[in-house]
């Protein structure tokens, strides 16, 4: 049911818990925020499970979690907990902004969450207001602390080689990418070449590791450092041929690529009774649908899609 008319076996779910987040990114959303789906057309905890073990049951190994701002949702817990006893997921991740991790941190962890990526823009306070329309730098700095502390190896953030020096995290740099009302334009965006040229002038000892096929990111390490870092080519070199991921949004759409605007919903069948057999149908219907690549950076920014904070990445 999973594999899409290119063979590529899809073993990766993001699931997207909520479009609510404590944060403004300038990149993600627009100023005046996003229209909120109402709250009874979002999944529920009991769908989002039902739905996940579909996923699971049909050969998804790694579910990680995402929003808008994941650790907003009030049961994130008791999902957690859940989603870590679905026989056959390896993998429970979530991505999260670190405003309030050092606090959940403790809970999630016993509730199975194994891996994180923390989103940090920058180092400095003031720009952390300016990028994100909010104040809490040092709270995502705790968070990665924190997260080093409970044992999460590695943790991946989106800020600063330097940091790798003595910390065993991932620092990911993330070439921005067009969505719905975040003004996208390609002379904002800092290509692949372009941030590889400026670190490998600092770092000139950086290594290129090598990357499972089914990767987001190119890995590099720089000798006698403990972390790593990488970069998201989505725009200037994509990693469509290798890709084995899948979406399921709040509001209980799936969503077959990031940058495809097609969406079938699984959430009005599911109420409306369906099976697991008509389930898995609409689900296999839409992956056969997937394109072998996505369009390419000027046509998906004039394409309809949704703003990030929809989507979750
Ligand atoms: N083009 C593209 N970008 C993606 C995809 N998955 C994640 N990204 C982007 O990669 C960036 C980091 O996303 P994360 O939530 O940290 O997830 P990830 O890169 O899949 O992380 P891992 O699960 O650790 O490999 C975000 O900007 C995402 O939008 C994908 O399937 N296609
Ligand atoms: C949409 S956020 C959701 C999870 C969480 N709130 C966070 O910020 O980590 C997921 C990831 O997408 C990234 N992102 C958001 N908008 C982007 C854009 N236009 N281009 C590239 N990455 C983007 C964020 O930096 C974050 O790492
Ligand atoms: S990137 Fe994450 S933290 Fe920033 S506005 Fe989007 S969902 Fe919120
Ligand atoms: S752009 Fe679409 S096909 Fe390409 S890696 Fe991302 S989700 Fe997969």
């Amino acid at each position: 049911m999973l594999v899409d008319s290119f063979g590529r076996k899809h073993s990766y779910l993001r699931i997207s818990l909520t479009e609510r987040c404590n944060l403004r990114c300038q990149y993600c959303m627009p100023a005046e925020g996003v229209e909120l789906t109402p709250s009874p057309q979002l999944l529920t905890h009991s769908e989002i499970i039902r739905l996940a073990n579909l996923f699971v049951a049909s050969g998804v190994e790694k579910i990680r979690l995402t929003g808008g701002e994941p650790t907003v949702r009030k049961d994130i817990r008791d999902i957690c907990m859940d989603l870590s006893s679905l026989k056959g997921l390896k993998t429970l991740a979530i991505t999260t902004n670190g405003i309030t991790l050092a606090r959940q941190l403790p809970l999630l962890k016993q509730c199975g969450v194994t891996n994180l990526n923390i989103s940090l823009d920058t180092l400095v306070p003031s720009k952390f207001e300016f990028m994100t329309r909010r104040k809490g730098h040092h709270k995502v700095i705790k968070s990665i602390n924190s997260a080093i502390d409970l044992g999460y190896n590695p943790v991946k953030m989106c800020d600063f080689v330097e940091l790798t020096r003595e910390k065993p995290i991932n620092v990911r740099f993330i070439e921005f990418m067009p969505f719905d009302g975040n003004v996208w334009n390609v002379k904002k965006l800092v290509p692949y070449a372009e941030m590889l040229d400026t670190m490998t002038k600092k770092f000139p000892a950086l290594k290129r590791l090598h990357d499972h096929p089914t990767e987001t990111a190119k890995n590099f390490r720089i000798d006698g450092h403990a972390g790593t870092a990488s970069f998201i080519t989505s725009m200037s070199e994509h990693f469509c041929a290798g890709c084995n991921r899948l979406r399921l949004l709040a509001d209980g759409n799936l969503k077959v690529c990031l940058f495809g605007p097609s969406e079938v919903s699984l959430r009005d069948p599911l109420r409306s009774g369906a099976g697991d057999d008509e389930l898995r149908e609409i689900i296999g219907a839409a992956v056969k649908r997937k394109k072998a690549a996505h369009a390419g950076m000027f046509d998906i920014a004039k394409t309809a899609n949704r703003p990030m904070i929809h989507i979750g990445g």
